[in-house]
Formats: C-alpha cells, sequence, structure tokens
C-alpha cells in the first residue's frame, strides 16, 4: 500500500525471471513424486489460540510452487512492507488515504484485546449491547408489533455491504438460527424484490432493518419508503412505525430525517468500509437470527484469525499464504479469475460475499500513489486482481467444471468443506459422497489423466480425436480448507482468512483496497438519465446507442 509499483520490486524481477525459467517444470505430478513431504511442507492447521475447537486445515500443497519460489514470494511481501501496513491498520492509522479514514474493521470484534486508539471505538461494546439487549427482546417476544403481536419475519433493507455479509451468514449459519424466526433480504432497486418479499409478510409481525452505512443509497431509501407505504396501509398510524422500522447507519440525521427514533438506530463509523461491516450493527439481521450468543462466537472467531494475522510470521500466516500464492497466479501466469468452490451448502453465498469483498476492495488500475499499474510486459498482461467466482457443493461440477479441467484457461480454485455436516441424514451417506467430490476434484485438476491411460482403458483402435478429448492434462493449480464443522466461530476465522488475504494482495499492488471511486460514474449517469425519462425531447447529451435505448423504451413503455 506504498502505492509503488508491484513491478518495482527486486523480488518481482526475480519471480519473474523464476517464472520464465521454471514455470515448465513445475509440474504437479513431478513435484509430488520428488518429495514425499510435500503435503506437510505446504500445509498448515490454524488452530485459534483461545479456543482450540475452532481449527481448520489449508493444504496448498497443490499449487504450482516450491520452497524458493515461495520465498521470493514472502520477500515480495516484505518489501511491499505487508507487516508495516498491517500494523498500521490495526493502530487506526488513516490508511484510506484517498478518504482519509482508519481502517478498523478488526476494532469491532477485538474485545479489548490490541489497543486502538480512534473515536467511535470506545462504542464498539456499548453498540453491541443494544444488538444484544434489542435481539434478545425481539427473539423472546418482548418486543411486539403495533397490535401487540410477536416478530416473526425480519426483513433487511440494504445493498452490498449492507446485504452481501448478512445474507451469506445468514445462510451459512442456518443450523443456528430460530426456526420460527423468517429473516428476508431486499436489496435491488427492482420493485420486484420488495414487492414479492412484501408478499410473503405480515405488517403486525414484520420488522424492517434499514441498514445503509451512509443512509443515503437510493436503492435502500427508496425500498425503505415503499416498505413504509406499505407498513402504513395496514397500520394508519404513524407513531407504529416505531416498532417496526429500525436503522443501522453512521448517518444519525438521515435516520432520524427518514422518521425512525433515535433510540432505534445502531450506529457505527465511518471507519468501518461496507464490505467490511457484517462485524458492526449491520450484523444485526445475523444476531437476530442466531441469537447473540453465536454473532458474538462469530465475532470472536473473526478475532481470532485477526490475532493469528497480526501476530504470526509471514512465513506461517496463513491469509499472507493465500495472498501470495495468488499473486503468482495473477501476475505471473496471467490468470484472470479465482474459483471459490465450498461443498458445504450452507456456504452458498461464500463466493457472492467475497465478490465484492475481492473485486471492489482490489479492482483497481491506480496505484495510490496515482500511477497506472502496468500491463502488457511479456506474453501476459500483468492483471493484479482476479475475477471472483463460485458455487457450492457438486452442482458446479455439472455445470462449469469441463472448463476447469479441460478449458484453456487456468483457474486457481479454493476448496471447502467440514468434515461433519449439520444433516448427517442417512447416517451420513449424503455427506460421504459429497466429500468424495471434494478430494477427487482437486486431485483430479492436479493430476489428470495421460494419453497412455487413455489408450489403455479404450484399447487398441481406438479413434484418435476420442483419445486426445478424454485427456486431462492437469497441473491445475488448488487450495483446500477442511474444517470439522461449520460453527458461528470457524466460519468468523475463515470469513477473516479471506479478508487479510484481500488486505495481503491490495498492499502487494500498492493500491488502496479501502475505497471504491469505480462504483461513482454510473450512479451520477443514472441519476441524469433518470430526469430524461419522461419525454423524448429531455433525452439529450448522450451517444447514440444510449439515447437509441432510451427512446425504445420510451415507445414501448406501458405505464
Ligand atoms: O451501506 P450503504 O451506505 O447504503 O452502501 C451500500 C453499498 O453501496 C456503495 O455503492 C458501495 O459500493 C458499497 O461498498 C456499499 O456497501
Amino acid at each position: 500500500m506504498s502505492g509503488r509499483l508491484a513491478t518495482e520490486y527486486p523480488a518481482y524481477q526475480k519471480l519473474q525471471e523464476i517464472h520464465d525459467n521454471e514455470h515448465t517444470r513445475l509440474v504437479l505430478k513431478d513435484l509430488f513424486a520428488q518429495d514425499p513431504r510435500r503435503f506437510s511442507r505446504f500445509s498448515s492447521e490454524y488452530v485459534d489460540a483461545t479456543d482450540s475447537s475452532t481449527t481448520f486445515l489449508l493444504d496448498y500443497s497443490k499449487n504450482l510452487i516450491t520452497e524458493p519460489i515461495m520465498r521470493t514470494l514472502l520477500d515480495l511481501a516484505r518489501e511491499a512492507e505487508v507487516e508495516t501496513y498491517r500494523d498500521r491498520m490495526f493502530a487506526g492509522e488513516h490508511i484510506n488515504t484517498s478518504e482519509d479514514r482508519a481502517v478498523l474493521h478488526v476494532a469491532l470484534r477485538n474485545f479489548d484485546e490490541f489497543k486502538i486508539q480512534e473515536s467511535g471505538v470506545s462504542e464498539v461494546a456499548d453498540v453491541l449491547n443494544h444488538i444484544r439487549e434489542f435481539s434478545e427482546s425481539v427473539r423472546n417476544g418482548v418486543w411486539r408489533g403495533y397490535t401487540g403481536k410477536t416478530i416473526d419475519t425480519i426483513v433487511n433493507i440494504g445493498i452490498g455491504g449492507s446485504d452481501l455479509g448478512p445474507v451469506m451468514v445468514t445462510e451459512a449459519l442456518k443450523p443456528y438460527a430460530k426456526r420460527d424466526l423468517t429473516v428476508r433480504f431486499v436489496s435491488n432497486i427492482d420493485g420486484t424484490h420488495i414487492a414479492e418479499t412484501l408478499r410473503l409478510c405480515d405488517p403486525e409481525r414484520t420488522l424492517f432493518i434499514i441498514a445503509s452505512k451512509t443512509f443515503t443509497t437510493q436503492e435502500t431509501i427508496t425500498n425503505a419508503e415503499s416498505a413504509r407505504e406499505w407498513f402504513l396501509a395496514s397500520a394508519k398510524d404513524q407513531a407504529h412505525v416505531a416498532k417496526h422500522f429500525v436503522a443501522l447507519s453512521t448517518n444519525t440525521r438521515a435516520v432520524t430525517t427518514f422518521g425512525i427514533d433515535k433510540a432505534n438506530m445502531f450506529q457505527f463509523w465511518d471507519w468501518v468500509g461496507g464490505r467490511y461491516s457484517l462485524w458492526s450493527a449491520i450484523g444485526l439481521s445475523i444476531a437476530l437470527y442466531i441469537g447473540y450468543e453465536n454473532f458474538e462466537q462469530l465475532l470472536r472467531g473473526a478475532h481470532g484469525m485477526d490475532k493469528h494475522f497480526k501476530e504470526t510470521p509471514l512465513e506461517r500466516n496463513l491469509p499472507v499464504i493465500m495472498g501470495i500464492i495468488g499473486v503468482w497466479y495473477n501476475n505471473f501466469y496471467g490468470a484472470q479469475t479465482h474459483v471459490l468452490l465450498p461443498y458445504d451448502q450452507y456456504l452458498h453465498k461464500f463466493a457472492d460475499y467475497f465478490q465484492q469483498g475481492d473485486m471492489e476492495s482490489n479492482g483497481k488500475f491506480i496505484t495510490k500513489n496515482g500511477q497506472r499499474v502496468n500491463y502488457q510486459t511479456g506474453i501476459f498482461p500483468l492483471i493484479s486482481q482476479p475475477i471472483i467466482w463460485g458455487a457450492a457443493g457438486t452442482n458446479g461440477q455439472h455445470s462449469f467444471y469441463q472448463l476447469l479441467h479441460q478449458g484453456t484457461k487456468l483457474v486457481p480454485a479454493d476448496f471447502l468443506a467440514p468434515c461433519t455436516s449439520h444433516n448427517p441424514i442417512g447416517q451420513s451417506k449424503h455427506h460421504r459422497i459429497l466429500l468424495s467430490n471434494f478430494f477427487a476434484q482437486p486431485e483430479a485438476l492436479a493430476f489428470g489423466k495421460t494419453e497412455e491411460e487413455v489408450r489403455k482403458e479404450l484399447g487398441p483402435g481406438a479413434n484418435e480425436a476420442l483419445v486426445k478429448s478424454k485427456v486431462f492434462e492437469g497441473n491445475r493449480p488448488s487450495n483446500s480448507i477442511m474444517f470439522p464443522q461449520l460453527t458461528p466461530r470457524t466460519l468468523g476465522a475463515l470469513i477473516v482468512l479471506y479478508e487479510h488475504k484481500i488486505f495481503t494482495q491490495g498492499v502487494i499492488f500498492g493500491i488502496n483496497s479501502f475505497d471504491q471511486m469505480g462504483v461513482e460514474l454510473g450512479k451520477v449517469l443514472a441519476k441524469n438519465i433518470l430526469a430524461q425519462l419522461n419525454r423524448p425531447e429531455d433525452v439529450r447529451g448522450h451517444d447514440s446507442s444510449t439515447t437509441g435505448l432510451i427512446h425504445y423504451y420510451q415507445q414501448h413503455r406501458r405505464e
């Protein structure tokens, strides 16, 4: 995050040389054959410092790496000053330079361990208490709606970071949920989203959480207004809003202007980035759904990984290891994407969540110093940030895995799975089948199937084209992450593993991972266009394509 171009570091040049000279020899089949200890050399078990049941295994041995490569990647991390920037983050320095803000999501789950000085940090415990009291009163039926009935549905209205984290975590931790409480999420401005959600709600028993850091986001405010209108159509009296609407925000004035009582506002602070906010008041829907104790376990699991990231030497620091291996593929192999493959249905929103986490953090072409990251040196463009995608369980195997195994693109993958399912139906028959796939896929990707093996299988006289089409070249890298069971605490640790991986890569790339200037232009243009939609003669200042599209809409609409 010094803002220097990654390519300027001596270790970067060295990595380029290693790649140029050795990449043809980096063949997983050979690397494993040459070194019987490869698994133990390149795998590590994480154990939470204060709770030994929070643990996972990271196996990164099926990567195109050797010890000298890892050493040089670690040199790169050191030259980029990953440790210094990490410490500056934890110290509350304003490392988000473009917005002149501290980056302190770590303070939300700190439980007073690290000393952090920044205004608002001392209020974290109070907000957690507020979350505890409120969630308990809703869950135990003390909090009642305007007709005296208990709440049975929570509707979180928010978008981006005010939606994706709670969506992912409430799905992931469903086994811990109070099942007579339903949680729903409305994010899209498309009226269909709120309309279809409200169809499922009873105004007397629904609690709306308006989640927006800024409380100015067009989608959220518009959806919130529509929800209030829908609610008042039944409740009639504005005074009843207080029992059914609460806000999560940093913007007290906008919340009260909307008509939500300050007492029903859960505060957070400008040093919490949207995509790092599920640990803040934005997690209220999580606490309501799984209970405050479980929410706190999630935070404690997150804190454990913070401690690991802060205190472990780089060569054993798991987020750093994942980060530098990612840099190896993105920058030296020209990999353009990274796939997240949780073999756990409860994690089916994991990739969606990290699409924002990773791509909104690091999808930037300008360094902190305002230089353009350089491309097009050598064969591969130096693409510094991957596109994140993925799907849960074996579904992907029946869809896009064809490309993973035999396509022309290198797609580094992370496989994740629990040893024990929360649903051991059929005496865990399902889970054993699931896991057999979790073990098989990385193996197939790494080691493939040779032409010789195919020939043997097909027998003499086999069609040549058929033989070729059945060959798996292998050598496709992956990480595998296994954990005993998906608990709140383990989930907290896993999310933070990725958060700090993203941090590490952002520092190496020299970019500011904590602003999001790239989302602004579209918003400004949409505002301008919204004012022009009524009449064709108002449509001005656009290219012919945009003008043509708006005119088509104006001709065909039926409103
Ligand atoms: O929480 P809000 O202020 O409503 O912001 C919601 C989202 O919108 C913005 O466009 C940002 O790109 C996201 O980072 C943010 O999470």
